[in-house]
């Protein structure tokens, strides 16, 4: 049987919720994930060091007996942001990044930044204490077409900002199009990317044809198939500027399946079954463990997890369940639409 044993893998963008929803998933990655960023997007989000002290808390409490997990803290930057609490929560070994989400841009993402001007102390503060900024990177002008609002944010946000502040360590989160794989890979320093495991396997297609297929939707929403293969090469290229960040985003059914469906899609469980899948097909498992494991503690001065996992190809297609029952309804699982036959067999 080929199998392939690799350190155990980090999960450098994840939503874990909070009550019923975080207690019904948790498990799904810490079964196989040592750590994972957390996103602070909650509501009312995770935005001083105290709540995230809380929300560290509440995870810790939910984790399944017998699970190692590290969680590591991000906090929802907003205008209001006191740098003196930032600069507290990264030296108490807390805070791991800030999370900027411009305003609107996704769920639950109304307290975000509008004005970046207002935000600029904050920023130079982490960028004097070396504290990463993860970016959802879309404008969320009315005016721009939402399959551009990665590219026009690049040119019209991003691009800038790391000029005007070129200390800074910007993550760029969940990258869907070939613009941010070729700007990630123009950066001479202080730029990485994290890649989504559904954005290498589905295009726009898997959201629009035959019907409106409301669990493959997510933000960014999957772009067109020169997208996804210029996503599939920066992930399969061992290059260390990119990395796992699942974007993991559970929402219950009847937020997904009705009239204005949230974004997000529920992929922990499956992940390593569906990346092992990918970088087989691309002839580059050899390069999992450099996406999954290696690049991600690197660009975030961590150390490399000392664990291993172990994946075997079964002959059988391996099963996952449809839906994640949890206490607040039922969460629908990724199907990447292809059978898996990748099993995490020992972790
Ligand atoms: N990715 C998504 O489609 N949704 C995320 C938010 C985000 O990461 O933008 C969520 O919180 O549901
Ligand atoms: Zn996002
Ligand atoms: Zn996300």
């Amino acid at each position: 049987m080929k199998t392939i044993t690799i350190r155990r893998p980090d999960d450098w963008h994840l939503h874990l919720r909070d009550g019923a929803v975080m207690e019904g998933v948790i498990g799904d990655t810490s079964l196989h994930f040592a750590r994972a960023i957390i996103m602070p997007n909650l509501v009312p989000p995770v935005v001083t060091t105290a709540d995230a002290q809380a929300y560290r808390q509440r995870i810790m409490a939910a984790l399944p007996q017998g699970h190692r997990f590290q969680p590591l803290m991000t906090l929802y930057l907003t205008e209001h942001t006191d740098p003196e609490d930032v600069e507290q929560g990264k030296r108490s070994g807390l805070i791991t990044a800030m999370k900027l989400y411009p305003a609107g841009a996704t769920t639950n993402s109304h307290g975000g930044v509008r004005d970046l001007d207002k935000v600029m102390p904050v920023l130079e503060r982490m960028a004097a204490i070396g504290l990463p900024l993860c970016v959802h990177g879309e404008v969320t002008t009315p005016e721009v077409d939402i399959f551009d609002r990665e590219a026009v944010f690049i040119e019209t946000v991003l691009d800038p900002l790391r000029r005007r502040l070129p200390e800074l360590k910007v993550t760029m989160e969940h990258v869907t199009t070939k613009d941010g794989v070729d700007y990630i890979k123009s950066a001479a320093s202080n730029l990485a990317g994290s890649i989504t495991t559904h954005h290498l396997i589905i295009n726009r297609n898997a959201i629009l044809v035959g019907g409106i297929r409301p669990h493959y939707y997510c933000l960014p929403v999957a772009k067109r198939e020169h997208h996804r293969l210029a996503l599939r090469a920066a992930a399969t290229s061992g290059d260390a500027r990119f990395f796992l960040g699942t974007d993991s985003a559970p929402h219950v059914d009847p937020s997904k399946e009705c009239g204005c469906g949230c974004a997000g899609i529920y992929t922990s469980p499956n992940t390593m079954s569906c990346l092992a899948h990918v970088f087989e097909q691309d002839g580059a498992l050899d390069k999992l463990e450099a996406f999954v494991s290696l690049n991600g503690p690197q660009w975030y001065a961590l150390p490399l997890n000392e664990e291993t996992m172990t994946l075997a190809k079964q002959d059988e297609a391996v099963h996952f369940p449809v839906k994640r029952h949890t206490g607040a309804g039922a969460i629908t699982v990724f199907d990447p639409m292809f059978p898996l036959h990748w099993a995490v067999v020992d972790q």
